[in-house]
């Protein structure tokens, strides 16, 4: 398991701000008109809702992809649960596709390939996948890891000054 460098750790009350700008510039995408939500399990769960409830969109479908078992290190991509025919009719014209970020884009890149049409979403980007989504708030260098609120708890943090102690 190799650790990225930079540490790029993110509260509750950040994310609800971010994914709040994310509803903002979606709100000016495609007139906002949204036929329906397809979140990229699980991370695209948690904005997925703040965006929902932005911009009333009422029928919200999951894909489930999972990639990143052993913490940082991406294993095989496998679709666990795919999108409901219904949403496939032409190519996902329409439909908003969101994650929490995108990194190598290899995420993105399956799940764009099952709907080319839909609008793709996240609310932080790599470099790598940056090409792969159409909308996205912040960006972070490639050797950053993104510490989500829902992996997170508080713990001790020792002061500077011990570093350099003795
Ligand atoms: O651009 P990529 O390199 O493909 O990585 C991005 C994906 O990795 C994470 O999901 P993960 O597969 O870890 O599953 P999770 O959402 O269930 O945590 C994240 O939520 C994105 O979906
Ligand atoms: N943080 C959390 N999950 C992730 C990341 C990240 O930077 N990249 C891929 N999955
Ligand atoms: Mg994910």
């Amino acid at each position: 398991m190799s650790l990225p460098e930079k540490a790029f750790p993110v509260s509750w009350d950040q994310f609800h701000r971010d994914a709040r700008a994310l509803s903002w510039r979606l709100s000016g995408a495609n007139k906002g008109q949204w036929k329906a939500i397809v979140c990229i399990t699980r991370g695209g769960l948690v904005p997925a809702a703040i965006i929902a409830r932005e911009l009333g969109i009422r029928v919200i479908e999951t894909v489930c992809v999972a990639s990143y078992h052993d913490y940082t290190s991406q294993g095989q991509l496998q679709v666990l649960k795919e999108i409901t025919p219904a949403l496939l009719a032409d190519d996902g014209a329409g439909v908003l596709i969101i994650d929490d970020l995108t990194d190598t884009g290899k995420t993105a890149g399956i799940v764009r390939a099952m709907m080319p049409k839909a609008h793709f979403a996240t609310v932080y980007a790599k470099p790598k996948g940056r090409p792969l989504v159409d909308t996205f708030v912040t960006e972070v260098s490639q050797d950053t890891w993104i510490y989500f609120p829902w992996d997170m708890g508080f713990t001790y943090q020792k002061p500077i000054a011990d570093d350099h102690a003795g």
